[in-house]
C-alpha cells in the first residue's frame, strides 16, 4: 500500500568506519553483528581499513625496512609495492569475506577502482610514495550505498599512469567522512579509545589534544588518528569517536568557546 510515509524520500544517514589493522585480526561475528544493527536504524555504512601489521610481517618477510614518522610511514618504492599488494590482495578480500559470511554485503575497493581516491604525493622528499587524498568518488560511494552494498575502501591511493600511493588508513577515514558528508565516524583500534597517564579519557577536545600531542603523551599511530578526527569534527561531522571493538572510547568534542563560536 502506497502511503504518505512511503512516499518521502528516506534520507539515510551515513556512518564511515576505520578499521585498524591491529583490531582487524581478532574480528568476530558479534562484532559485525553491530553493522547490521546500524544497517537497521537506517545507517549507510562506508568501512575503510588499515593493515600496518600485515604491512610489516610482509616488509619483513621480503627483507625491506621502513620507518614511521609522525605516525606516517616513510615509504621506499620497494615498500610501496609491499603496502599495496598486501592491502589490495591480501587484507581488503579477507576482509570482504569475512562480512559477505555475517551476512553483510561487501564490496572490496581502492583507491584506483573508478577513480576512488584520487592522490597526490605527501611530501616525497620527507615521506617517499606516500599520498594526499586530493578527490574522493563520492558518487560511487552514493551508488553503492544506495543498493546497500558496503564499500570497503582499502587505503591505497591513486595517482597518475598507475602509480599507487600509501595513505594512512585514518587519513582516508577522515577524508572519506568529509567528502560523503558522514554523520558519524569511528576510528576502531586496539585501545580504548585516547589514554593520558594510565587514564583513558571518555571525551577530548581539539586544543586538549594538541596540548597532549605537544607533551607526548599522544604519539605514533594515534597522532593521524586524532588529526584525522579533529578535521572531520572542525568540518562539522557531528560524531567523532576513537573505539575498541567493544565501540567504546573516546568521543572528541569541540570545546566550551569552539561550541560557543558556532552558535
Ligand atoms: N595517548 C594514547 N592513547 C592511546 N593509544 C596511544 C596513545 N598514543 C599512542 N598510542 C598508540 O596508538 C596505537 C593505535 O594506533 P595504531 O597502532 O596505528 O592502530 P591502528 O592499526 O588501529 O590504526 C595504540 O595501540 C597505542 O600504542
Ligand atoms: C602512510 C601510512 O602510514 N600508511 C599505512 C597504511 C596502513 C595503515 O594505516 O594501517 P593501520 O590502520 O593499521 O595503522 C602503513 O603503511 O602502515
Amino acid at each position: 500500500m502506497t502511503t504518505f510515509k512511503s512516499m518521502l524520500p528516506t534520507v539515510r544517514k551515513k556512518i564511515v568506519i576505520k578499521l585498524g589493522g591491529s583490531t582487524l585480526e581478532g574480528l568476530n561475528k558479534a562484532f559485525f553483528s553491530n553493522f547490521k544493527n546500524l544497517q537497521q536504524e537506517g545507517y549507510d555504512i562506508i568501512i575503510t581499513h588499515g593493515g600496518g601489521p600485515a604491512i610489516n610481517r610482509e616488509l619483513e618477510k621480503q627483507n625491506v625496512s621502513s620507518s614511521v614518522l609522525n605516525g606516517i610511514r616513510v615509504t621506499s618504492e620497494k615498500a610501496i609495492n609491499i603496502v599495496q599488494s598486501t592491502l589490495i590482495g591480501k587484507v581488503n578480500p579477507a576482509l570482504v569475506s569475512e562480512l559477505n559470511e555475517a551476512g553483510i554485503l561487501a564490496v572490496g575497493l581502492n583507491g584506483f577502482d573508478g577513480q576512488l581516491l584520487q592522490s597526490e604525493f605527501l611530501e616525497q622528499e620527507t615521506y617517499g610514495f606516500v599520498g594526499k587524498v586530493t578527490r574522493v568518488n563520492t558518487e560511487l560511494i552514493n551508488t553503492l550505498c544506495n543498493n546497500h552494498i558496503v564499500p570497503v575502501i582499502a587505503c591505497v591511493g591513486a595517482f597518475a599512469n598507475g602509480q599507487a600511493l600509501n595513505i594512512n588508513g585514518d587519513t582516508v577515514a577522515s577524508e572519506v567522512a568529509l567528502a560523503i558528508e558522514a554523520e558519524s565516524l569511528l576510528l576502531v583500534t586496539d585501545v580504548t579509545g585516547i589514554r593520558i597517564e594510565g587514564e583513558y579519557q571518555e571525551e577530548a577536545t581539539p586544543s586538549l589534544i594538541d596540548q597532549w600531542i605537544d607533551d607526548g603523551y599522544i604519539y605514533g599511530g594515534m597522532i593521524p588518528k586524532v588529526k584525522g578526527a579533529i578535521q572531520v569534527l572542525e568540518a562539522g561531522v557531528p560524531s567523532v569517536q576513537i573505539v575498541d571493538d567493544q565501540l567504546t572510547g573516546t568521543v572528541i568534542v569541540p570545546s566550551f568557546s569552539e561550541k560557543m563560536a558556532r552558535l
